[in-house]
């Protein structure tokens, strides 16, 4: 172990299993148990009635407890990694671990079971009783070949999916990168040479797996600690005798010349750079031992620069590790109340792996690798573990089989409904944008990047383009965009799939620039300035192209100053007729949902009349997410609790908004926590108009509703949709320099159904 892993990561793995608290798991309650009342339904007397009700029907735990989203990790610590027979004690870190990419990746909860047990019908005992607590048994780290008869014995007795993630696991994703890597080769698997090293719970399982999927027999030659598995060898089990050759071949040297696949599941070291000279042109070569690979990336690639690398490590391109697979085949089998993952299962699995890694890549997975993303070849044969349309593909697919196969004991009605809530574990911002984004993909309208050369607004293309969610314009020099295009992998092309504006180069510069005199040629700019700022300023370009009717929206401010930019789209676009000023509203999405703030960007310190104009602003912006705004004007002061100049601003504010908007659900002022409890405002005015959650935070200034907003941005971990401009005559938004590339998509959203719908409310 000591050589395992470099001293550095190791010291950094300790600490991160010790501070701030031991381990990497806690348990939450998903309810509230704030009050007497609560406790009396969580527990006794109330919880008999769920106690009741499932004993009179035992399908009731699905929706009465957290069964069905809930999977043991077991293991006996017999094979952990490959460090061994470490014990189940020491093997808990590696399920604590387990237990969280579960939990991080589809959104499955984990008890981790270590079991002290090393008698197969014992541990089988102990598991197979364990049925009532899940819905799931994810077998881990067993070691082989008792890991088969447990894992047989278990399917046996159990009707819930019994999983040993060592075989099955690791045998879909070595299926997946094998496959495409003989595509990618020209080869094909029916003849491909493979070459294992190791004949244990893995190996022999992903061999089996591999004759499913077309590998012959009689081209695979397996070797373990002994030597070549031979016919007649004294050391051997019957898994092993199915693959067992009648050859006076011996070692691996022995077998490794031709070969196309190399695939270690064994131990650190074991292939030789002189082994790695001998195989087949365009070898694969998986070093899938861990921690320590089989063979060094850097030695394989030095032995044979044409070999396709993977390894089990996070660190190295190509990780071929099972967690590219458990977390979602449970998420599929658990969906359906599966009893059992079945080959069809496992195959659909593999398919929907092996296509994923033909798609263009993901921002996620470019920012989870520090920037770099390739693209489908022949170090991305596989997705990355970070790439969140795993979930999307994986799942859906494996129910889909589940439900064909008649092992699903609750089908999916609506299942375009059920690939939809899956972007729930994905882009939390799924559910609030889905009115935004259907109308945007039945009317798309033509919006304009003033950051054309941004990355992000480069990914962020690649997805409008492919969900038809806009016609892109873009604003920068072609060399560049093409370029960067390239590096990222993206397969979007301007003119093909959006316009392009050079500023450096357009036909329509000399009207452009008649434009922006036209618009502020009397704000005291000369022809020369314009001249200037119209080759350079894309903000003013993209202003003006909203202006001339040659974009519907505009989008700029992924870097410089909010306001700078607000003051060119003030001279350009200009203010909505009857409007006095511009404000911003900010959405944040959080665990507990999602809430609007305002104005959270341009008002300084507004008076009475002009907060009941955002809030009149505000709730028309609302209702283009298809929901009726719930709008508290906040304070420090609770209904007249204090008469500070804020607190009587927010009241003033209250009275002209009852005059203008008789039916609109307001009130205040009143402080954040009274507006987002109805049984806090109970206690404190029950008479008041709002009802429920306010969903719409009016704020007194600009620094409280921008402290508010970015305060809970980092202690909520929330994700936010905005600045969502308001007040201006035509749709126009400034982003800010931390808008990520699913922010831009979002707004694009936005500012599509923006440009589609009334204007606004004056
Ligand atoms: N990347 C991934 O997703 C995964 C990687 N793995 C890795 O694969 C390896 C095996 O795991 P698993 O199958 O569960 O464990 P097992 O204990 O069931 O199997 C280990 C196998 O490797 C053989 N072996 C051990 N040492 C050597 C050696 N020095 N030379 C040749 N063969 C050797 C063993 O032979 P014998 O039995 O004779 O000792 C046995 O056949 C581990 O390193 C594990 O981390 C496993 C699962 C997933
Ligand atoms: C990845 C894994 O499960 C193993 O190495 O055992
Ligand atoms: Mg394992």
């Amino acid at each position: 172990m000591a050589e395992s892993i470099k001293s550095d990561l190791a010291s950094d793995a300790l600490a991160y299993h010790r501070w701030p608290r031991p381990g990497k798991l806690e348990i939450r309650s998903t309810k509230p148990l704030g009050t007497q009342h609560d406790l009396s339904l969580a527990y006794t007397p109330g919880v008999a009635a769920a106690c009741l009700a499932i004993a009179a029907d035992p399908a009731a735990a699905r929706d009465l407890t957290a069964r069905q989203n809930l999977v043991a990790v077991v293991t006996n610590g017999t094979a952990v990694l490959g460090l061994g027979d470490i014990g189940p004690l020491a093997a808990k870190p590696v399920m604590e671990g387990k237990a969280v990419l579960f939990k991080k990746f589809a959104g499955i909860d984990v008890f981790d079971i270590e079991i002290a047990e090393k008698d197969i019908d014992r541990l089988v005992d102990m598991v197979a009783a364990l049925e009532p607590s899940f819905g799931g048994i994810n077998l881990e780290d067993i070691k082989a070949p008792e890991c088969f008869e447990v894992e047989r014995k278990l399917r046996e007795r159990m009707s819930i999916p019994v999983f040993h993630d060592d075989q099955h696991g690791t045998a879909i994703i070595v299926g997946a990168a094998l496959l495409n890597a003989m595509e990618f080769a020209g080869k094909s698997i029916e003849n491909a040479k493979i070459v294992t090293s190791g004949a244990g719970a893995a190996a022999l399982a992903c061999l089996d797996f591999l004759v499913d999927l077309g590998a012959r027999r009689e081209n695979i030659f397996v070797t373990d600690i002994d030597g070549v598995v031979y016919k007649g060898r004294p050391s051997m089990n019957s898994r092993m005798e199915t693959f067992a050759r009648d050859t006076n071949a011996r070692k691996l040297a022995d077998v490794i010349g031709g070969a196309d696949v190399f695939l270690g599941l064994s131990a650190g070291g074991i292939l030789k750079p002189e082994m790695v000279k001998e195989m087949a042109e365009r070898p694969l070569v998986m070093a899938l031992a861990n921690p320590t690979p089989e063979i060094e990336p850097g030695e394989a690639r030095a032995a044979r620069p044409d070999a396709m690398i993977c390894t089990g490590r996070s660190d190295h391109p190509n990780q071929v590790n099972n967690v590219l697979c458990f977390p979602y085949i449970f998420r599929g089998a658990l969906d359906v109340a599966a009893s059992t993952i079945n080959e069809a299962m496992k195959i659909a699995a593999v398919r929907a792996i092996a296509l994923l890694a033909h798609e263009p890549p993901s921002d996620v997975v470019a920012k989870a690798y520090g920037g770099e993303s390739r693209s489908y070849g022949k170090d991305s044969l596989i997705p990355s573990p970070f790439d969140p349309r795993l979930i999307l593909r994986i799942a859906p697919a494996v129910a889909r089989a589940a439900m064909e196969t008649g092992v699903a004991k609750k089908p999916i009605q609506d299942f375009a409904a059920y690939e939809e809530s899956l972007t729930r574990f994905v882009f939390r911002s799924g559910f609030i944008m889905k009115p935004l984004m259907q109308a945007a993909k039945i009317e798309p309208k033509r919006v304009i990047y003033a950051d054309g050369e941004d990355e992000r607004v480069l990914r962020a293309v690649q997805t409008i383009v492919e969900e038809g969610l806009a016609q892109p314009i873009l604003i920068g020099r072609p060399g560049i965009i093409d370029k960067r295009l390239e590096r990222f992998g993206l397969s979007v092309r301007a003119g093909k799939d959006f316009e392009l504006v050079d500023p450096e180069d357009d036909p329509r510069y000399r009207d452009y620039v008649a434009t922006y005199l036209d618009c502020a040629g009397r704000l005291g700019v000369t022809p020369d300035a314009a001249r200037t700022l119209v080759r350079t300023n894309s903000t003013v370009i993209a202003a003006i192209a909203v202006k001339r009717g040659d974009a519907d929206a505009m989008l700029c401010g992924l870097d410089g100053r909010f306001k700078s930019r607000l003051n060119h789209i003030r001279d350009v676009i200009g203010l909505l007729p009857g409007a006095t000023d511009f404000a911003a509203m900010s959405l944040i999405i959080t665990s507990k949902g999602a809430l609007f703030l305002t104005d959270t960007h341009v008002r300084d310190d507004p008076t009475a009349a002009e907060i009941a104009e955002t809030t009149l602003m505000c709730a028309h912006h609302v209702r283009r997410f298809g929901l009726e705004p719930k709008i508290a004007l906040v304070s420090h002061s609770d209904f007249g609790s204090d008469d500070t100049p804020s607190a009587v601003k927010m009241r003033a504010a209250l009275l002209i908004l009852r005059k203008t908007a008789p039916d609109l659900e307001v009130d205040g002022e009143m402080q954040a926590g009274t507006a987002l409890s109805q049984p806090i405002r109970e206690q404190v005015l029950p008479s008041s108009r709002l009802k429920g959650e306010a969903n719409v935070l009016v704020m007194p200034n600009l620094d409280a509703a921008n402290i508010a907003y970015t305060m809970t941005m980092v202690m909520a971990d929330a994700l936010p949709v905005g600045p969502i401009l308001i007040g201006a005559a035509q749709p126009a938004h400034i982003l800010t320099p931390s808008t990520t590339t699913r922010g831009i998509v979002n707004m694009t959203a936005f500012s599509v159904a923006e440009a589609q719908g009334a204007p606004g409310p004056y």
